[in-house]
């Protein structure tokens, strides 16, 4: 089943149109990198995937609803910058997600702060960056939802933490999952992607499967990513 599909999007801050006539549609069960230039709309596409972001022309469909309190229940976004509250201890933040989000799953949350070593009790403003985007992952990823959204969960942490965090991004992925994931660290990225979505000026640049695009240009995703970008400069 088709789990997103957006048609002609369009969305302009002023007369600068940051998604420009977007059309692609994604299936269930697959991990999809977003990938592009700074600039080239893949954060305001993520919010208007997520329903923060409600004003827009065209056509988005989240497993069949338009972007709104139905789509939210069904997904899971992980914003670019923190949502949590520095004073707060990570045991707190878990209780407002549960008291938010119906399908927050306790268990799944305690199985992931392990898989980081991090404790309930811990305050958020005592956390390193990394650690920080750890706590912000289990949350996000604790909820049974059939669409996560993940806008660079990765950035400003060191190469070991990305690993774990990636890690723990398909951990407890159910198989008719969706997760969109947004990164300028592609060959981080790379071995849990199914599928990429490579952006340009708030267009499709290029989309595929990651084995067939490998087999078809003999190159890495990191690779085949500086060569698209190199060409369609020319
Ligand atoms: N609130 C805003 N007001 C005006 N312009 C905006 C606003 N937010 C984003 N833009 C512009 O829209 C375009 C797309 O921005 P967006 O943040 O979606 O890009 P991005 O691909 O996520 O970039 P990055 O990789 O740097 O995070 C950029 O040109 C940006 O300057």
């Amino acid at each position: 089943m088709t789990a997103i599909e957006v048609q002609s999007l369009t969305k302009r801050y002023g007369r600068f149109p940051a998604l420009n006539n977007l059309t692609f549609s994604l299936g269930q069960g697959q991990v999809v990198g977003l990938m592009g230039e700074n600039g080239c709309g893949k954060t305001t596409l993520l919010k208007v995937l997520a329903g923060v972001m409600l004003q827009y022309d065209g056509e988005v469909s989240i497993l069949g609803h338009r972007p709104g309190p139905e789509s939210k229940a069904l997904v899971s976004f992980l914003p670019d910058q923190s949502f949590l509250a520095d004073g707060d201890r990570i045991r707190r933040c878990a209780d407002m997600y549960a008291d938010f989000f119906g399908d927050f799953n306790r268990e799944k949350f305690d199985d992931l702060l392990k898989f980081f070593r991090l404790e309930p009790a811990m305050k958020l403003s005592q956390l390193s960056k990394g650690m920080r985007e750890k706590a912000q992952i289990a949350l996000a990823m604790s909820r049974d939802a059939r669409v996560f959204l993940l806008d660079e969960p990765i950035s400003g942490v060191d190469p070991a933490a990305r690993d774990v965090i990636l890690r723990a991004v398909v951990r407890h992925l159910e198989p008719d999952s969706l997760v969109l994931i947004s990164t300028h660290l592609i060959s981080d990225v790379e071995p849990i992607l199914d599928r990429v979505l490579m952006m340009r000026y708030g267009q499709v640049l290029l989309e595929g499967g990651v084995d067939d695009l490998r087999e078809q240009h003999g190159k890495s995703m990191d690779q085949l990513f500086r060569e698209v970008y190199r060409w369609s400069e020319n």
